[in-house]
Order: C-alpha cells, then structure tokens, then sequence
C-alpha cells in the first residue's frame, strides 16, 4: 500500500507590534484606526517587555503594523524612528521583523530594508473609482501612490507581500486589472513573495456598513489569480476570515496555499480571532494537506539580505532545530 504523500500548507508564527494606531486615513472600512493624537505610540520598554514574554514560544515573526502619520507631519520623523527602532529591537531579541505601515518615502523604505526581512503594502484594488467612496478620506490609497510603492520594494530588492481586499466595492474586472498588475511588476522585479486575497470582514468600529465579502467568491478568484499571477508568487488567504471549514478546503483546492501570520490576535480584524493550529491542522489534514511553519522571508529571496539578516535567519533556523520542533519549511 503507498502512503498518499501529503501536500504542504504553509503559516508564519507571529505576533503583532502596533506603533500606533493614529491614522491621518479614514478608510472607511477600517477597525484599526484612532484620531491622529488619540493613540499613544508603543514605548521602546513596553515593546520590550512583550517581545521577552515572547521568547521560546516559537514565534518567528514580529509583524509590525502601524497607523499612518503625515508624510509633511512635523510628527512624521520621529513615527518613522519609533518604527525603525522596534525592528531594530525585534532583531536584537532574535525576531524576523516584516512591517507594514502604509506608503514610505524612498528613502524610509530603503532604510527599513536594514531592518526588515521582507515588507508589505496591500495594493487593495486599483480603479481610481473607490477614491469617491470607501477612500475618499485616505489619500494613501490612490492607486498610483500604492504602486509606486511596489516599483520602489523591487528598485530596492526588498521581498515582499501585497494583495487585494475583496469586497469593498470593485467590480470583478477590477480584480484582474490588479492582479494583472501585480504581475507586470514580479515580472520586472521578481520581488513578490506572496499575494493576499483579503475578504472584507465587517468589524464593530468601522462606520461603512456593508456586508463580509461572499466566502463562495473566494475560490474563483483564487483559481483566476493563480492563472494570471507568475507560478512562484504564492498565494495567502487569512484561515480567520474564512470561517467555514468547506470554504478554507475550496480556497486550497483552488490554489491558495499559505494562511499568513497567525498569533493571539488579528490586529486589523480584532473580531475573527485565529483559530489555534491544532484545529486548523485537524480541519485541512483529512484532505491531504499538512500545516508547516514558515519564516516570514521565502528563501530564494535569501540573498537579497544583508549579512546580518541573513545571520538572523541562519539563527533561527538553528534554534529551530536545536527545539526539536517543526521544521521550517524550505519550499
Ligand atoms: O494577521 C494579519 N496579518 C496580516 N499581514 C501579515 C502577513 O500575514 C504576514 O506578515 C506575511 O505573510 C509575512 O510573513 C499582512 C502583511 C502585509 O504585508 C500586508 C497585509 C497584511 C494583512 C494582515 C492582516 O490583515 N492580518
Ligand atoms: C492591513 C490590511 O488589512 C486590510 N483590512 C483593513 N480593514 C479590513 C477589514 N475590515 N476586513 C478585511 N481586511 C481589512 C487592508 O487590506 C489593509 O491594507
Ligand atoms: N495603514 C496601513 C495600510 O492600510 C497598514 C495597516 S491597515 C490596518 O496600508
Ligand atoms: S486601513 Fe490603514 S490606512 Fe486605512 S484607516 Fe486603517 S490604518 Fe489607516
């Protein structure tokens, strides 16, 4: 009798560092956001104190997520440092930093790729129509300034994630439109490592009031991204807003292949808590798939690090194995 060989669904353990929640964007779909001035900024110590608490739990990824200042902000240099200085701290405690906090300036982008061993900026969608509605109030989601970004992580070599956030309004051809964009750019860059397909997931603090993104959607657009996205770009889907266990099956029957960042809380959706790993496991294996941890840099992207970073990854490899844990996975 053969054993039917088990294909590989990939996760990053991670946990969430959140800078700030202020906001100079209204996007209005958003849970995350507070008023400019409203939030206070996480402290060097505090940052500290969480990631201490971290060690030896397996987590790999700090994920730091922030709120937006103003670019022209007499406040914009020192949110920039506050960000450059917790990566900094992250790598220092053995973390593997991936930030995303919104559009950065050449320059900021460039220095954070010292820090950093990949980076993220959801594309959202890419017709100009949603700047009438859900983005009239964030000038960072006009499209060209989100692809710029995007130009600027491959200028740079910076590995890299982006995606797409299904359901606020856009038309299914605007779904291809940005994937086809998506695509241009890995095929001049080659710096994609991954694609996420967001569903909108209302929340109790946004003030747009429409519905969560249609889970039965969710698997053609999968099975279309895969057709127009290049085969080495893959594709991720977050398991807590997939909440019914046939639907999460269809998405990787379709194609997806990685549930993102899981850790105690889902900052941007703090009403779909994760689910743990053993349930996740126990619902995909019957089909054949099998749950692996992964870092938060692909590995064919590993030359594009620093020496450091690459020590920092050779390190937690080793740790890794020194645990006798999982392997992490190299795909
Ligand atoms: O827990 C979450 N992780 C999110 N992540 C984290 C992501 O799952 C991992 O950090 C990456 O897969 C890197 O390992 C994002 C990362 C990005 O670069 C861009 C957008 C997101 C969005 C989310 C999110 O909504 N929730
Ligand atoms: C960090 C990323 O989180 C996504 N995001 C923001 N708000 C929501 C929501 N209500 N539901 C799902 N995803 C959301 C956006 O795509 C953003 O870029
Ligand atoms: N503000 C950034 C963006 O929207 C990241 C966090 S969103 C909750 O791109
Ligand atoms: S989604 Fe990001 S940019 Fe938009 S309001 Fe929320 S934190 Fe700001």
């Amino acid at each position: 009798m053969t054993m039917g060989v088990s294909q590989i669904i990939t996760y990053s353990p991670a946990y969430t560092l959140v800078p700030t929640y202020e906001c100079f964007n209204r996007c209005s779909y958003c849970n995350f956001r507070a008023d400019p001035g409203q939030s206070s900024w996480l402290t060097l110590t505090e940052a500290d104190h969480l990631l201490k608490q971290l060690q030896s739990q397996g987590i790999c990824e700090i994920l730091i997520l922030s709120g937006e200042v103003h670019p022209h902000s007499p406040r914009r240099k020192a949110w920039f440092q506050r960000i450059y200085d917790l990566c900094e701290l992250a790598l220092s405690r053995g973390f593997l930093p991936h930030t995303n906090g919104g559009p950065l300036q050449f320059e900021e982008m460039r220095s954070l790729k010292s820090v950093n061993v990949s980076m993220g900026l959801m594309l959202e969608q890419i017709t100009p129509q949603l700047q009438q509605t859900v983005h009239r109030h964030a000038p960072s989601k006009i499209p060209q300034v989100r692809l710029q970004q995007l130009v600027w992580a491959g200028e740079l070599q910076i590995p890299f994630t982006t995606g797409l956030l299904l359901g606020i309004g856009e038309t299914s051809e605007d779904w291809w439109e940005t994937l086809d964009a998506i695509a241009q750019l890995h095929t001049q860059y080659g710096h994609i490592q991954e694609v996420i397909l967001q569903p909108h997931s209302p929340g109790h603090q946004q003030y747009w009031q429409a519905p969560a993104f249609d889970p039965q959607q969710l698997p053609q657009v999968i099975a279309k991204a895969r057709q127009i996205l290049p085969a080495d770009i893959t594709l991720q889907i977050p398991p807590n807003l997939v909440l019914d266990d046939q639907w999460l099956l269809a998405c990787l029957a379709a194609g997806a292949r990685d549930l993102g960042g899981i850790g105690p809380k889902d900052e941007v959706n703090p009403d779909y808590p994760h689910p743990q790993i053993q349930r996740l496991q126990n619902s995909i294996e019957p089909a054949g798939w099998h749950l692996v941890p992964r870092l938060p840099l692909y590995p064919q992207y590993n030359d594009w690090l620093s020496p450091r970073l690459q020590q920092a990854v050779l390190n937690i490899r080793f740790n890794d194995i020194q645990q006798g844990s999982d392997v992490l996975i190299d795909k």
